[in-house]
């Protein structure tokens, strides 16, 4: 370590105090960890005019937020975009392991006023450029790897409470600077932007209220059709990319419609079914082609640090808390025992609360039967079981649809994320539609996302309704 640098920043500070206002501010550090530090950039057009900090901790903080000024200051927003942890531990001639935390938290703090300003800034258009969002994942990482030649990275924080409910998922800050780590070893610029609100809005309230209606709701399929893809576009825009690339598994066809990927295992066009042919038409999706192993072996080549992560198993924002215990904090779902009856009525159990019930379960009722019971709907506290013969529907009623195609076009519907597309007639027209199915289907849930399909093609949306 060599101490002049340090000692420098430390005596002299760089924008301390600077752009208390008139900037975009980005906040790290907390109580937890007793460091506070507040970086500020004012952006103009595709360059970082002005930069300043304020911090409250010990002196290495102090010695990181004046690096992290010093580092942007005059620069290309790009350039002070590839400014990270290492970038400011090198400014002050390295620093040890124990006050590595220090700039840490400098650039979390300059990532988020990056990405607040870069919501302003006017970075000229560009064709080839394409904005990739990385999750900390291993796909969006191998997504950044193969476009690494025209990518900035950009990743969303889009949850976090004061119990932390996501430490361990896509939203936590753990993450994010796991995601700017492997940006900046790619050599790409890096933001993060801050959804939070714009989530909270837009996808946990919603989840929140279908729970409380009793329906399950898709909280995924709406986050990527109305919230997350549409803001990041928005930021594309700002930063004069064309694209916006992400690691789902999916591809565009020709004519501009989401096409199942290429490994039906891990096809994920029914999360992406809300999406307007207008974002498809600016979406790139780089595995649309690979299988997992596929992926995890380009990872592995090219030495991404998280070649070997483990894919997400929840929603990001349950990740630590599960379902239950989440509904029951924000929602106010506390359990409220109920009974569960056959559908003529005869009372064969009892529950702790409805809403930890699906149409379609079988386990979990705690009800002994000579016959599989299934939860054919709930009806206030009382869940409604039966056998499979009563859960089995050939028709099913939709709302909000949104078809890309004649309804005439459809031949099948997806019902549930891991279900195979079942053979179906759209009948009606407008928003509320019937589906024909020609075989029966088990457990179609209200609230679950109906992805119409011709082929492996998605030609329309729609949310399932009592
Ligand atoms: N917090 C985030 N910030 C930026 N992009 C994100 C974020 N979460 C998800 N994405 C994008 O959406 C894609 C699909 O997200 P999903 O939650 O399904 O993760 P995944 O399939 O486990 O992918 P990954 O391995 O990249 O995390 C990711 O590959 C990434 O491009």
């Amino acid at each position: 370590m060599d101490r002049e640098r340090f000692e420098e920043h430390l005596a002299a500070p760089n924008g301390r105090g600077a752009l208390r206002s008139g900037g975009h501010d980005g906040h790290a550090g907390g109580a937890l960890c007793g460091d506070l530090i507040r970086v500020s950039v004012r952006v103009e057009g595709d360059r970082v005019v002005a930069a300043g900090f304020e911090a409250d901790g010990c002196g290495a903080l102090t010695a990181a937020g004046s690096a992290a000024a010093y580092l942007v200051e005059g620069e290309h927003l790009f350039d002070a975009a590839r400014v990270g942890t290492t970038a400011i531990a090198e400014e002050l001639g390295g620093l040890s392991p124990g006050k590595l935390h220090a700039a840490d938290l400098a650039a979390d703090a300059l990532h988020r006023a990056l990405g607040a300003a870069a919501r302003g800034a006017a970075v000229p258009f560009d064709d080839e450029r394409v904005l990739v969002a990385m999750s900390g994942g291993v796909d969006s990482a191998v997504a950044g790897h193969l476009l690494r030649e025209n990518a900035v990275a950009v990743t969303l924080e889009l949850w976090r409470d004061e119990e932390n409910d996501a430490e361990a998922s896509c939203c936590s800050a753990d993450a994010v600077r796991l995601a700017r780590m492997v940006a900046h070893q790619m050599g790409l610029p890096h933001f993060t932007l801050d959804l939070r609100p714009e989530f909270r809005a837009g996808v946990v309230d919603p989840f929140l209220a279908g729970y409380a209606a009793g329906e399950t709701p898709n909280p995924c399929v709406s986050c990527n059709g109305h919230v997350r893809l549409d803001e990041m576009l928005t930021l594309a825009d700002r930063l004069g990319a064309r694209w916006l690339a992400t690691g789902h598994y999916a591809r565009v066809t020709e004519d501009g419609l989401l096409r199942a990927a290429a490994d039906p295992a891990k096809d994920q066009s029914y999360m992406l079914a809300a999406l307007s042919p207008a974002s498809i038409a600016r979406m790139r999706f780089p595995l649309a082609e690979l299988t997992k192993p596929e992926v995890r072996a380009i990872a592995a080549e090219a030495e991404l640090p998280v070649a070997s992560r483990a894919d997400s198993q929840d929603l990001c924002f349950l990740a630590g808390t599960g379902k239950a215990r989440f509904l029951a904090r924000h929602a106010g779902l506390e359990d409220q025992p109920g009974e569960i009856v056959t559908a003529s009525g005869e009372v064969v159990g009892a529950h702790q609360g409805a809403h930890h019930f699906t149409v379609g379960q079988r386990k979990g009722l705690g009800v002994f039967s000579p016959e599989p019971l299934y939860v054919l709907r709930t009806e206030g506290r009382r869940v409604v079981v039966g056998s499979r013969e009563d859960l089995a529907t050939r028709r099913v009623r939709v709302r909000g649809a949104r078809l890309h195609r004649p309804g005439s076009e459809v031949d099948a519907v997806r019902l549930r994320y891991h279900s195979r597309p079942v053979p179906c007639r759209v009948v009606g027209e407008g928003r509320s539609l019937e589906l024909e199915l020609d075989e029966p289907f088990l457990g179609a849930a209200p609230g679950q996302t109906a992805c119409l399909l011709r082929g492996d093609v998605v030609v329309g949306v729609a949310t399932i309704t009592a």
